[in-house]
């Protein structure tokens, strides 16, 4: 299993959507950005490291909410989200195919990874 950090992140009251390119695994599925968790580091390492290497910007993580566990056949993945806040620097995708600042009750209308669907419903849940 492989474990994989991802952030919902707040830019003002939008929230930050990912496309995945038409050559990753799981092609054009919408994400909440993140990646794997490296050996040396620790969850939120992992995830603020890789928000400034795919999308290049720095953000403030204030949460944890609950980890989704999927089995895609192929490989299985253990999904870690955080909330989290944009602090600085500009929106430059260095992998993904595009993204979208959306409000909450437009999430449910992308094609999510399907690890991501039982975070966005937590997510949809919460009272913030
Ligand atoms: N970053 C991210 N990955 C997700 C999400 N949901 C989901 O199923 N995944 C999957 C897609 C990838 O297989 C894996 C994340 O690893 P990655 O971002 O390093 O994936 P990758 O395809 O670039 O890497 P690789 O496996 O091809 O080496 O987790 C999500 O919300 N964010």
């Amino acid at each position: 299993m492989i474990n994989v950090t991802c952030a919902i992140i707040f830019v003002d009251k939008k929230i930050l959507v990912t496309q995945r390119g038409e050559d990753m695994k799981l092609p054009l599925k919408w994400e909440f950005p993140g990646g794997k968790v490296e050996e040396n580091e620790n969850e939120i390492e992992c995830i603020k490291r890789e928000i400034k290497e795919e999308i290049n910007i720095e953000i403030d993580v204030f949460r944890r909410l609950s980890n989704s566990i999927y089995d895609y056949g192929t490989f299985k993945i253990n999904l870690i989200p955080f909330l989290a806040n944009y602090i600085s620097g500009g929106i430059i995708l260095a992998e993904h195919k595009d993204f979208k600042l959306l409000d909450k009750s437009e999430l449910l209308d992308l094609d999510w990874a399907e690890a991501d669907l039982p975070i966005v419903e937590e997510f949809l849940k919460l009272e913030l």
